[in-house]
Order: structure tokens, then sequence, then C-alpha cells
């Protein structure tokens, strides 16, 4: 294991253990108040736990009597906003890390130029924070976290705060260097544990609810946290001409390619609900049985299976739904994203 990190904070109701492997991301999802960047802090070293270790790489970072200051740690630490320095331009803010370690002013801005590349940054190098969108400082704040070269990056949150129009490109670029990096990410947004981590922790009143693997708790929750996230319909598999497993949807830029694994995500809400088939219409129609109705307020929610679709209570009256039922779920190609896993 590469990250162990057990804590117990008394003010802040937290006790929790976990592990994070060489090279793999971890999620940490729950709701607010949860603990989740209480964590990070003592991972960070931002925070002292009453009881508990962190040890990275089998080096203990805090202990009983061990304690590695922040800056020590080889641990890099992502806000939700970019935490850059205003005075300082983007070239330097990336150079900062390597120029603190001893790399002279050359060497440090040969490795900024070289991360800024790798989050497709690399014109911003002349600009200061202040001439920066959201999204561009939110790919200048990872690079200069990668160019310090950590053992270990923690994200919180880090595309909370960003255009949902910048979202699909700067997650493929987290995606491409989140590969093989040891990673803690704490996320609201199912779409990034899905599509970042290799596994989740749901924590609850600063406690894991569930863990495992990201797929296994999205499709079949047990926290009610997680069951209240995991509403989106999921499909995965590997896309052939412009279809996963049946379904047909809009693929989310960066495009895939014949044979690229992909999860096609679409709301119940999109969802339509038919006895037989509508023939003739350019929707998806995927024959399920109903296996499950629950009641939400003036709406219910048909599952079948790992799919769900909402309906009015008198739209699935009058279709006369039970647990049992065969149907065909309906739902339109531009209703479906589909984003390369
Ligand atoms: N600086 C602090 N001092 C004391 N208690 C705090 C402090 N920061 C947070 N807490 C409390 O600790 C608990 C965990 O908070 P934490 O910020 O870790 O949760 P979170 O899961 O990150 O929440 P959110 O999703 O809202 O960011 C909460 O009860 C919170 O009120």
């Amino acid at each position: 294991m590469s990250l162990h990190l057990s804590a117990v904070v008394e003010e802040r109701g937290l006790d929790v253990d976990l592990e994070v492997a060489e090279g793999e991301t971890l999620a940490v999802l729950g709701p607010n108040g949860a603990g989740k960047s209480t964590v990070l802090a003592v991972a960070a070293g931002l925070l002292r736990p009453d009881r508990g270790r962190v040890v990275l790489d089998g080096r203990e970072l805090t202990g009983r009597t061990a304690w590695v200051a922040p800056h020590d740690r080889r641990v890099a630490l992502m806000a939700q906003e970019p935490l850059l320095f205003p005075h300082l331009g983007v070239l330097d803010n990336v150079a900062f890390g390597p120029r603190s370690t001893g790399a002279n002013r050359r060497t440090s801005h040969d490795a900024a130029r070289r991360w800024l590349a790798e989050v497709d940054a690399a014109d911003l190098a002349d600009r200061r924070p202040g001439q920066l969108s959201g999204g561009q400082a939110q790919r200048v704040a990872v690079a200069r976290a990668l160019a310090a070269e950590p053992r270990l990056l923690l994200l919180d949150e880090p595309l909370s705060a960003l255009d949902v129009a910048v979202l699909p490109a700067l997650r493929q670029t987290l995606k491409r260097v989140l590969a093989g990096r040891t990673t803690l990410l704490v996320t609201h947004d199912v779409l990034d544990a899905l599509l970042l981590a290799d596994r989740v922790v749901v924590l609850e009143g600063g406690r894991i609810a569930e863990a495992g693997p990201t797929a296994d708790v999205l499709e079949r929750p047990r926290s009610a946290f997680a069951a209240r996230i995991a509403g989106l319909n999921m499909v995965s598999g590997a896309w052939r001409d412009g279809v996963v497993d049946g379904i047909r949807g809009i693929a989310i830029d960066p495009a895939p390619v014949d044979g690229d694994q992909v999860v096609a995500v679409f709301r119940p809400s999109a969802v339509s609900v038919f006895r037989s088939s509508p023939g003739g219409s350019p929707r998806n129609a995927l024959a399920v049985t109903v296996t499950e109705l629950e009641p939400r307020g003036d709406q219910v929610r048909v599952r079948a299976g790992h799919l769900a679709a909402d309906l009015t209570v008198q739209a699935a009256a009058e279709l006369d739904l039970a647990p049992g039922s065969e149907v065909v779920f309906a739902v339109k190609a531009s209703e479906v994203a589909v984003y390369r896993r």
C-alpha cells in the first residue's frame, strides 16, 4: 500500500481508516460536513489528528511521535479554487515547486513548460493569474501541483467551481495526469468518481459508510448517500459505430474511437416508458423488466435492474406498472452523453 491513513479527530467527529494503493485514485464521496476535507487536511499535514497515522510509501508522516511538516511531505493539495500567486506569472507559479526544492531558474522553467504542455496550457505561460479563465487557472494549478513531483496528490473538488462548458475537456486532462498517480479525490460529482477513480469510499458523519470499486458502488449503492447520487443511468462497454451496448448517444469531446471503453450516461427523467416498442422513433429502445417502483413525491422512479426512469404517478398508473412488467425504456440519443473511460 502506498498511502495508509487512519485518523480520529474528536472535534470533527471523524474516525476513518483508509488505504490507497500505489498509482490508484481513490474518490472520497459524502454529504456536506461528512469529513472529506478533514481527511485531506490530515493527509496534507494541515491538521494533526487526536489519534492515527499517515504513512506514505512506508514513511510515517503523522504518528504518535512522528510529524513531518506539510512542505516536506511530498504531498500536493489542490483546492476547489486554484490558489495561484497573483503577483507571479503563470510560468513562475508552476516553477515554484522545482525552485523551492533547489532547481535553478533555467531548470525550473524548463520543468514548468513541460508540465504546462502536459495539461494543454503551454500557451498560457506568459500570462498573469488575473488574465486566466476559471478553467485555465485550474489547468495551471494542476501543472503547479504536478511540477512539485508529489508522491501523493490531494484534490478537493477540483472541477466544482468551473463552467460546465469546460468540464469534459478538463476532466479528460485530469484523467490523463492522474493515471498511475496515487491520488485522493474529494468530489460531489458522480461522473468525476466514475471517470477518474478506481475505487470510492463514502463518508457519512465522519465514518466510512461504504467502500469498493467505483462502478460497483454506483451500480449497487448500499449507503444512503451513494444511493442518492447514483441516480444517473450508466451503461458501460466498448464503443462501436456510435453505439455502446445498444445505446446511441452524443460523444463528449475528446470523442472515443471504435473499441474504446466508454460509459453512456443519462438521467432517469430523460427516459420514457412504453408497454411496447415505439416503432419508427429515432429513440434508443431497451426491452427491460420492471424490478421496483419507488414513489418520490409526485413522481415514481421505475427501476429495471440498474436502469431507472422517472414518471409521473399518473403515467405509471396508466401503464399499469408492477414489478415483473415487461416494458420498453426509450431515451433520445441527444439525451445520452458518452464519455471515454
Ligand atoms: N476548522 C474547523 N474547526 C472545527 N470544526 C470544523 C472545521 N472545519 C470543519 N469542521 C467540522 O468538521 C466536520 C467535517 O467537516 P469537513 O469540512 O471535513 O466536511 P466535508 O465532507 O469536507 O464537507 P463539505 O462537502 O461541505 O466540504 C463538520 O462537522 C464541520 O462542521
